[in-house]
């Protein structure tokens, strides 16, 4: 560990993330009793141009009206390079009530562009005297972003999380695919005449989750475009997971059961986690630093690897 120590993330449920148009007011009541753990509310790419007024007006109505219960709630402002993204933050700073926890800013391409939003949202709640300070979450999204994902993280004491977005994503990228996550039919190796198809998105993954765990952020998995493919977002779901990443949007309500399921340790993890830890505390005791657990080593890096579980499990149980 260098002299100075990785921050954690902040102690907050984030293990579905749940989308729905800001043009759709209907579904708002239906997103606050869901079971996601955050909510977005979305200007940006579900809203057609001729909507986004009106979609700014019923989301700025809905904070304040609606119960979201204790949901992180966020709205997903438009990007640097549109006309609506300042109307998008004077207006729900000017208009919206305190219960609005967050702004995603999608589309970043590096730190510049947080630092601009930042400006701005801190003008607005000085001019207003706002007291509870507006967090970020950012998309990661572009070819420009991956490249400067790190000093993205390190942008802004108001970031929190940053998701991969794989539909511009794999736009901006030139990818050869109209899919959003998942497997890529063309994305293929073989060997002794057996195809299998590795993961194209995973360098991306871990590059977020590195800049993320580096500067005390969340990292998310974005959206899975086929929603009628529930063993399709469940496996993708479970590499992120195993790669660190704390949670994957839902785009349809079919999703969400699935990604709280994956992101929450099972209850043999939490087990096993205890276990290690209870054997360490007994190695320690006996002044070792490392022992033998079901057969295998365990060490004193096995205590801060069990410690992610029981600390996601103790979030969990508030
Ligand atoms: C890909 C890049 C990105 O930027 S993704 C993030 C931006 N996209 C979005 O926000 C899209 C969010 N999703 C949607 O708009 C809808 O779910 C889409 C995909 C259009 C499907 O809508 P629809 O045809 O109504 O679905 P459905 O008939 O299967 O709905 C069944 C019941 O669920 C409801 N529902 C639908 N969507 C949501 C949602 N996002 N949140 C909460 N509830 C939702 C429907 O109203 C329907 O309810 P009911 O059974 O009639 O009571
Ligand atoms: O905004 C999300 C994406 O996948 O693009
Ligand atoms: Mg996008």
């Amino acid at each position: 560990m260098s002299f100075r120590t990785q921050p954690l993330p902040p102690a907050r449920l984030n293990r579905c993330q749940l989308f729905g148009p800001g043009s759709r007011e209907s579904l708002f009541e239906k997103m606050a009793k869901s079971a996601a753990d955050v909510i977005n509310l979305d200007l940006e790419d579900s809203v057609a141009p001729a909507d986004k007024d009106r979609a700014r007006a019923n989301i700025i109505q809905a904070i304040g009206d609606i119960d979201w219960g204790d949901k992180t709630l966020s709205v997903r402002i438009n990007g640097l390079d549109t006309p609506f993204w300042y109307r998008d933050v004077v207006d729900l700073l000017e208009q919206a009530g305190d219960r609005l926890d967050q702004i995603m800013i999608p589309k970043a391409g590096n730190a510049s562009d947080i630092y601009a939003v930042d400006a701005l949202v801190t003008a607005v709640e000085r001019a207003k005297g706002r007291s509870k300070r507006i967090n970020f979450e950012v998309i990661i999204e572009s070819a420009a972003g991956i490249c400067h994902v790190e000093e993205i993280a390190a942008s802004s004491p108001r970031m929190q999380a940053i998701s991969l977005g794989a539909a511009d994503f794999a736009a901006s990228m030139g990818m050869a695919t109209t899919g959003i996550g998942g497997t890529q039919e063309n994305y293929y190796m073989i060997r002794e005449g057996q195809k299998y198809w590795p993961d194209p998105w995973h360098w991306a993954q871990t590059a977020i989750v590195a800049a993320c765990r580096a500067h005390g952020l969340l990292p998310v998995d974005g959206p899975f475009g086929d929603f009628s493919d529930q063993d399709g977002f469940v496996a993708q779901a479970r590499r992120s997971a195993t790669l660190g990443m704390v949670g994957k949007w839902a785009i349809h309500p079919s999703q969400i059961a699935l990604a709280n399921e994956v992101f929450s340790p099972s209850e043999a993890a939490v087990a096993e986690a205890r276990e290690i830890l209870a054997a360490m505390e007994k190695a320690k005791a006996e002044g070792a630093g490392a022992t033998v657990y079901k057969g295998r080593l365990v060490d004193i890096a096995s205590i801060k690897q069990a410690e992610v579980i029981v600390r996601q499990a103790e979030l969990i149980a508030g």
